[in-house]
């Protein structure tokens, strides 16, 4: 299917495309009369002050105004989604959750949203949730929105093929697909699709720098695939479900609001092929911070302290001499919610399955498990590549508060995995 579409290529550039000849205006945003009678929109990701380099808008010529909608009501679907975190003092335990076996069944992608685990309020304009989804069938009819941040889609099983204001794009597992926050779209699957939502309530993710790795690895902004411009021209009822304010919203319009013939500007969806990713490590000795598998990264106000980091955990050698070669035994002030597409994760031997979840919130104790330890601790130091793996985290400042959905299916066992470590024996 992806090579039905067409993409431009970079992060964070300014793009133009229009679907209909003529439909994007020259030399000038906001025409007296647009061409064919379109509608003028500008769409504004950041303050109109912020600076330069953080300054994101697109300006949108669309058949009908985003402003022509009647009165929002609450929307009752999607029980499972952003319903709240469980108020009770939090124990400081280790969680882990295999797949949930009861995902949503026979829904689509809005309504088969499960919140897992989210931080600060969507109205501080900083945070991060971390959702699971199932969709079985594909949304018919309505389009989501999402007010409180955008949406970093990291499917684990069947390819999402979303269409939004901007365009339409295919997201397969292997790969991550962004929406902006306040860009309408739509999702339709081929079969039982499910994966992982990060909502990223701060400010966009972006690349991190580089420091003195320099101008080039880790992810490149080139490699960054954001979709032409693509409409429906569609005069039926089309729901529009939308997240405010951390709850759910409905209208319903007369047409669909995927009816941006053309537009230009640098606040755009985009998709991204994790084995793209330039993995970079040590050739000597040691096992490097995680931070050097950062994709993306959305800042705190605090310097070098993320509101929100993205990173993957891809097949790469590993070839440190005297070197304990998997994650080290740490705490972190950070706190660290991992996902896991394929394979098996290096620091755990057993009970980290695909599509499963776990939360090391800051400084809980946690590392390579038992297994994991001994054969890391007595393995033969050759090159070695560790391969068929992709795993992730969504590291945050913010501690993270499980949903009741996810307390209540928590691994009850999850501390025996650091159960049986033998004492070190002095001389
Ligand atoms: O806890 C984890 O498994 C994630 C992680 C990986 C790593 O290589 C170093 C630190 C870290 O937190
Ligand atoms: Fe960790």
């Amino acid at each position: 299917m992806s090579d039905e579409r067409s993409y431009m290529s970079g992060l964070g550039g300014h793009f133009e495309s229009e679907a209909v000849g003529g439909a994007l205006p020259k030399g000038r945003n906001s025409p007296q009369k647009p061409a064919f009678g379109l509608y003028t929109e500008q769409v504004s990701g950041s303050a109109f002050t912020a600076p330069r380099h953080e300054n994101r808008r697109s300006w949108l010529y669309r058949m009908r105004p985003t402003a022509d909608h009647r009165t929002f009501v609450r929307y009752e679907g999607a029980k499972l989604f952003a319903p709240g975190t469980v108020d009770d003092p939090l124990p400081p335990n280790r969680l882990r959750w295999d797949p949930p076996a009861d995902l949503p069944e026979g829904t689509d992608f809005v309504d088969g949203l499960v919140t897992m685990l989210a931080n600060r309020d969507p109205a501080d304009l900083e945070g991060v949730a971390v959702h699971l989804y199932r969709a079985t069938k594909s949304m018919d009819g309505r389009v989501f929105v999402d007010a409180d941040g955008e949406m970093l889609v990291i499917p684990q099983q069947g390819t999402l093929h979303i269409f939004t204001e901007l365009g339409a794009m295919d997201v397969a597992p292997g790969w991550a697909g962004l929406i902006p926050r306040g860009i309408k779209f739509r999702v339709e699957v081929d079969g039982d699709s499910r994966g992982y939502v990060a909502e990223n309530h701060g400010l966009p993710f972006r690349l991190p720098d580089l420091g003195p790795i320099g101008a080039n690895g880790l992810a490149s902004a080139r490699d960054f695939e954001t979709p032409l411009a693509w409409f429906e021209d569609r005069d039926e009822e089309t729901e529009v479900v939308q997240k405010s304010l951390g709850s759910l919203w409905t209208t319903t319009l007369d047409h669909s609001p995927l009816d941006v013939v053309a537009w230009h500007g640098n606040y755009a969806p985009w998709r991204y092929d994790l084995s793209r990713f330039n993995a970079i490590g040590t050739v000597s000795f040691d096992h490097p911070d995680p931070s050097i598998f950062t994709v993306l990264t959305s800042p705190s106000d605090v310097p070098g302290r993320a509101n929100a980091d993205f990173v993957i955990f891809p097949p790469r050698w590993m070839v440190a001499e005297d070197t304990f070669r998997p994650p080290w035994f740490h705490r972190n002030v950070m706190s660290e919610a991992m996902g896991l597409i394929h394979g098996e994760y290096d620091a755990k031997a057993d009970g980290f399955a695909p599509g499963g979840l776990s939360l090391h919130n800051l400084m809980s104790g946690h590392g390579p498990d038992l297994d994991s330890w001994k054969k890391a601790s007595n393995a033969d130091l050759q090159p070695a590549k560790v391969d068929g793996t992709l795993a992730f985290m969504v590291e945050t400042c913010w501690p993270y508060r499980p949903t009741r959905f996810a307390l209540d299916r928590s691994q009850p066992d999850y501390d025996e995995a650091w159960a049986g470590f033998p004492k070190a024996e002095l001389p």
